[in-house]
């Protein structure tokens, strides 16, 4: 069963007067993991699309997608897939793909249809693609690491690049996860802001009853929403992304826009931040 769900882009002028169910209905992703389901949410920020396949030992084909317009939904896409739950199978283009927990799987444009398999809790992007890029599968070893804050500041973590010019060639997409080192609880502080790409975070790995506190908003205009595991919040250009979790978390980074310079960051120290 596919089920897509559109959002569209939001200004910043209309955001800052959103109340906090409008904020969660425009910028929250929930239920996106279900089983025996493939939900999608279409968005209009560089019509990126991000959502989850569970095939809870069954199997689901993802091909036409009527928001695309195209017969099959990679015609004119490239797609990245992180597999958070255990060990499933995604197949594409004749070939099966094993990935294990924590695997990223990239599918270049032109894949056809993708099925999906096993007892994989599949993290489901992807953006609009001008060529065909190889189609890789990239295990936890060959991404790019890097170590970033400490223990002082509450941000000790480790960002692992997969879909990275560094690693590997796409059209816009670029894809990664970044974990928190026990005790450390905040992500992306400085925050930062980078309108040449939107960004899409997808929370997995917490306790059910814990939440991370999703900072978004203008740097001078922020507002927060409360994030339960496998929920993702879709950042506007405009926008920070960075949050702070009660317990350890891993989150999911996935960007498309004019550029893939990870670094290309415009950071905003806390002292500006309102
Ligand atoms: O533009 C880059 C993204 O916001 C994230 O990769 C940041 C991140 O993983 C972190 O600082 O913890
Ligand atoms: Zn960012």
């Amino acid at each position: 069963m596919l089920t897509v769900h559109t959002l569209h882009a939001v200004h910043q002028s209309q955001a800052k007067t959103f109340d906090t169910a409008t904020l969660r209905e425009n910028f929250l992703i929930d239920g996106a993991f279900r089983s025996g389901e493939i939900r999608l949410t279409y968005t209009h920020y560089d019509r990126f699309v991000v959502g989850g396949a569970v095939p809870d030992g069954g199997s689901l084909t993802l091909d036409t997608v009527a928001e695309s317009g195209t017969d099959s939904f990679l015609d004119r896409r490239e797609m990245g897939i992180v597999n958070i739950g255990e060990t499933g199978t995604v197949e594409a283009g004749g070939t099966s793909y094993t990935l294990e927990r924590g695997d990223v799987l990239y599918l270049g444009m032109g894949s056809g249809a993708v099925t999906f398999a096993g007892q994989g809790r599949f993290y489901i992007t992807s953006a609009p693609a001008h060529r065909t890029c190889p189609t890789r599968q990239i295990a936890i070893g060959d991404a790019k690491e890097v170590k970033l804050g400490d223990v002082a500041s509450s941000n000790k973590r480790t960002i692992r690049q997969f879909i990275h010019p560094d690693v590997m060639e796409s059209c816009q997409l670029t894809l990664g996860y970044t974990t928190l080192e026990d005790g450390s609880v905040w992500n992306t502080m400085p925050a930062h802001t980078h309108d040449r790409r939107m960004e899409a975070y997808l929370y997995w790995g917490m306790e059910d009853a814990a939440r991370v506190v999703h900072l978004m908003g203008e740097p001078t205009e922020t507002r927060h929403l409360m994030v339960a595991n496998e929920e993702g919040v879709v950042s506007p250009p405009w926008s920070i992304h960075a949050g702070a979790g009660i317990g350890g978390y891993t989150f999911i980074w996935a960007m498309a826009g004019d550029n893939q310079s990870f670094t290309d960051m415009d950071f905003v120290q806390p002292a500006e931040l309102r």
